[in-house]
């Protein structure tokens, strides 16, 4: 469970073509990042893969059945997304919108478990001290947790994180990409989550998908892609690979 093909998705808003005819899959358990250039169609991609944008072309299936045909309650008890920008009410109380996540668990109203499931999804955000705080009093990083914890609440076997790391300090960016990993490693969920932060995508993806202008540019083993000659040509600038370190560095103009 938690198996993603994409094939040929091309999807458009109006007459503009934001993806042309992507192919990726993504077994249980893996990590996958999706990089590439502001606009290149990552949080389109991800909006398509949890069913909330609708393919013109091609299609998302999840475990072999067409993502479009299944429920929404149903997927969102297989499917989490913490999206990149919310929309919400802004006065909700933290705990309230966590538990957002369990509602299709939910009869008529939250159970105990629930409950629980949702304070542990906190937890391991290193959120639970923020339960009874409301979203409008948060900093951009507390909220970015909240947020990701939501996602998880759900169970999910698929994670699918738009930028996770985008407002965090890096004790928390650390903590989130381990917790994702652990996440895959220990329960075999599929995390899928763009990232502009190339060294994250070298050190925690399986696999990484490169998209530029809509288009799947290079995509394989995070290993095979993370090279500068595919690198330097998607985002216009220097860069280096520092295998011995695992990172990725712009290159710096003033140094001879
Ligand atoms: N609702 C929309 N209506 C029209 N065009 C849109 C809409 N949402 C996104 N786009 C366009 O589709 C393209 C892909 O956008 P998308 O948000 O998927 O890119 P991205 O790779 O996630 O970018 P970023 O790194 O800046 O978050 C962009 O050119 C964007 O301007």
């Amino acid at each position: 469970m938690g198996v993603i093909r994409v094939r040929g998705v091309t999807v458009y808003y109006g007459s503009f073509k934001a993806l042309n005819t992507v192919d990726v899959e993504v077994e249980a358990g893996e990590v996958l990042a999706l990089i590439g250039p502001n606009g290149s169609g990552k949080t389109t991609l991800l909006k398509t893969m949890c069913g909330i944008l609708n393919p013109k072309l091609g299609a998302v299936y999840l475990d072999g059945k067409e993502v479009h045909r299944i429920p929404k309650m149903e997927l969102s008890k297989i499917i989490g997304y913490a999206p990149q920008r919310l929309e919400v009410n802004f006065a909700m109380p933290v705990l309230d919108f966590v538990l957002t996540g369990r509602r299709a668990y939910a009869s008529w109203d939250y159970s105990r478990e629930d409950y629980n499931i949702s304070l542990k999804a906190l937890k391991m955000l290193r959120a639970d001290h923020l339960i009874t705080r409301r979203l409008d009093q948060l900093s951009g990083g507390e909220l970015q947790r909240v947020v990701i914890a939501r996602a998880l609440a759900s169970e999910p076997k698929v994670l699918l994180l738009d930028e996770p790391t985008s407002s965090l300090d890096p004790k928390h960016q650390i903590e989130i990409l381990e917790t994702l990993r652990s996440l895959s490693r220990n329960f075999s969920t599929t995390v899928i989550m763009s990232l502009h932060d190339l060294t994250h995508a070298y050190r925690y993806a399986d696999k990484t998908l490169i998209l530029k202008d809509g288009q799947v540019f290079a995509a394989g083993r995070t290993s095979d892609v993370i090279r500068e000659d595919i690198l330097e040509p998607v985002y216009g600038v220097k860069l280096k690979v520092l295998k011995e370190f695992r990172a990725v560095l712009p290159e710096d103009p003033h140094v001879l």
